[in-house]
């Protein structure tokens, strides 16, 4: 796809959805929630393989809704949009049926002559908002999730990706009926309106500054949330590390959907001893990724930064940072085109300075250097935690120290980015950066209620009951005494 020139700003006026229908929708999907408590295993499985199945057979459209979007490349729409989803799919489809089953429980001492289980429930009417850097695969993603869990749901995407949002409503509404699972589109006044609603539960991916109202307003009703947020994900490289491989896969990390990912590297802290054969070496990665530098900006596999709003945004990023004395490793950033910002290695920049401040969210990666580790963890430390924390390195004390001595949502090591796609592990973050968790077992687990059942056979429990005579309280002390 040589046509450049991605089409959002246009295009990107997605009426918001009336109050009143929303409030009908919501209302619709109260019985088919209850129906769906009792769904089996296997009609959940029917659905999500119809979801794959249609992932499948759309993606040339989900391709081009992408591209119309942001201009982000086909191969990374398959790699980042559609294998996602199809893969946590097939994932669901293959454990679904373990993770349903209900977890017998031995009784602990007092609770002798019990027997007891905890069963998973659906938690029933879902809310799911979702972000525009992965406007499918964080959409369909915790669908599937709450699909597996015998949920219903109203899904809304971002307004900044509207052909994505307009592709996923006709997707829906070719798979389920609007009482199961329906689209609504619209942007801040929409979401609003939805979150006044008592939903069961509210699963939003986002900036923490919106997460923030999403908890709020949740608390109203007091509807459980799962957060999905971002914030500032840091990188230490080491003087042991393999700097090629820390080159190239923090280069891929940083630069792929133009930085425009919530566990993109946004800065790095490297040894002070490497710092230059670092950036030699990512300069190196940047010609093997994306072709030399007067070539770049025609090339088909670099994305574009998503609206006006936020190319302005990067650009008063980088002439705050060079006002304070930043160097643009990777040369200048040319005049505004089609929203193009090349891939920009900032050295030499102040900790005082904006990009340091706030989550980048584009194709920028500071570099800045440290002497002794502890100054690299004190200073990540004083900042809040992240949704993700890169480590490269051979030395595996150095490795042991960082990931004990600070928190974050999730770490790679010698690697960036690669533990979202690994369906075993939890995904989320850590306060400012997340609450809870999504994928596979965590994400059946986010959409579920862990409901406790105690049956009660031949217990001793009526001896904790009054009347109080003498040989109970003799029973109970007798209690206290053996259990202290
Ligand atoms: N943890 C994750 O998995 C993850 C994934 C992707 C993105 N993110 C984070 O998301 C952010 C970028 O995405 P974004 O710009 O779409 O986020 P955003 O928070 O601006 O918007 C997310 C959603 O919230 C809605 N929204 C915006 N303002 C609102 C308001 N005042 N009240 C109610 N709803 C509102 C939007 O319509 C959109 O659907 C970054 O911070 C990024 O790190 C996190």
């Amino acid at each position: 796809m040589t046509d450049r020139g991605p089409a959002a700003d246009s295009t990107s006026t997605i009426a918001d959805t009336d109050r009143h229908e929303i409030e009908r929708l919501f209302a619709a999907q109260k019985d088919t929630a209850l129906a769906l408590r009792q769904s089996t295993a296997g009609e959940r499985i029917d659905k999500l393989k119809r979801l794959r199945a249609l992932m499948f057979a759309r993606r040339e459209d989900i391709m081009a809704a992408c591209h119309a979007d942001f201009a982000k490349p086909s191969a990374e729409v398959e790699v980042t949009e559609i294998l996602p989803v199809v893969e946590e799919a097939h994932h669901a489809m293959r454990k679904l049926k373990s993770w349903m089953k209900a977890e017998r429980k031995r009784p602990t001492l007092l609770m002798l002559g019990t027997s007891a289980k905890v069963i998973q429930e659906p938690r029933g009417r879902c809310l799911i908002i979702s972000p525009w850097n992965y406007p499918i695969n964080l959409s369909f993603g915790p669908l599937v999730s709450a699909i597996a869990a015998g949920n219903t749901v109203i899904l809304k995407p971002s307004e900044m990706t509207p052909h994505c949002a307009r592709l996923m409503s006709e997707m829906v509404a070719e798979l389920f009926d609007e009482t199961e699972v329906a689209v609504v589109q619209g942007a801040v006044e929409t979401s609003q309106s939805l979150l006044a609603l008592p939903f069961d539960h509210m699963f939003f991916t986002g900036s923490p500054a919106v997460g923030k109202i999403v908890m709020a307003a949740a608390a109203k009703h007091l509807s459980s949330v799962t957060l999905e947020l971002g914030g500032k994900s840091p990188v230490i490289v080491d003087a042991s590390a393999d700097l090629k491989n820390a080159a190239r896969t923090l280069v891929w990390g940083k630069f792929a959907n133009n930085g425009q990912t919530c566990i993109a590297p946004d800065y790095v802290y490297v040894h002070k001893d490497i710092r230059q054969a670092f950036i030699d070496e990512a300069l190196k990665a940047l010609d093997h990724l994306y072709g030399t530098a007067d070539t770049r900006r025609d090339n088909d596999d670099y994305c574009r930064i998503v609206n006006q709003r936020h190319y302005e945004r990067i650009r008063g990023l980088l002439e705050d940072a060079r006002e304070r004395g930043a160097r643009l490793a990777t040369g200048d950033v040319p005049a505004n085109d089609d929203r193009y910002v090349p891939p920009t290695l900032l050295t030499d920049v102040g900790d005082d300075a904006r990009v340091m401040e706030e989550e980048i969210f584009g194709p920028v990666l500071p570099i800045l250097t440290y002497d002794d580790l502890d100054s690299a963890i004190a200073r990540i430390n004083a900042r809040p935690k992240p949704l993700a924390l890169y480590i490269y390195a051979k030395d595996k004390q150095v490795i042991d120290t960082v990931v004990t001595r600070t928190s974050a949502g999730g770490t790679c090591i010698n690697t960036a980015m690669l533990h979202f796609l690994h369906g075993q592990l939890p995904f989320g973050g850590v306060n400012n950066s997340g609450i809870g968790n999504s994928h596979g077992h965590a994400g059946f687990k986010a959409f579920s209620h862990e409901r406790s059942v105690l049956q009660d056979r031949f217990s001793l429990a009526f001896l904790f009951r009054p009347p109080y005579n003498a040989f109970t309280r003799w029973f109970i002390r007798f209690s206290v005494r053996w259990l202290s």
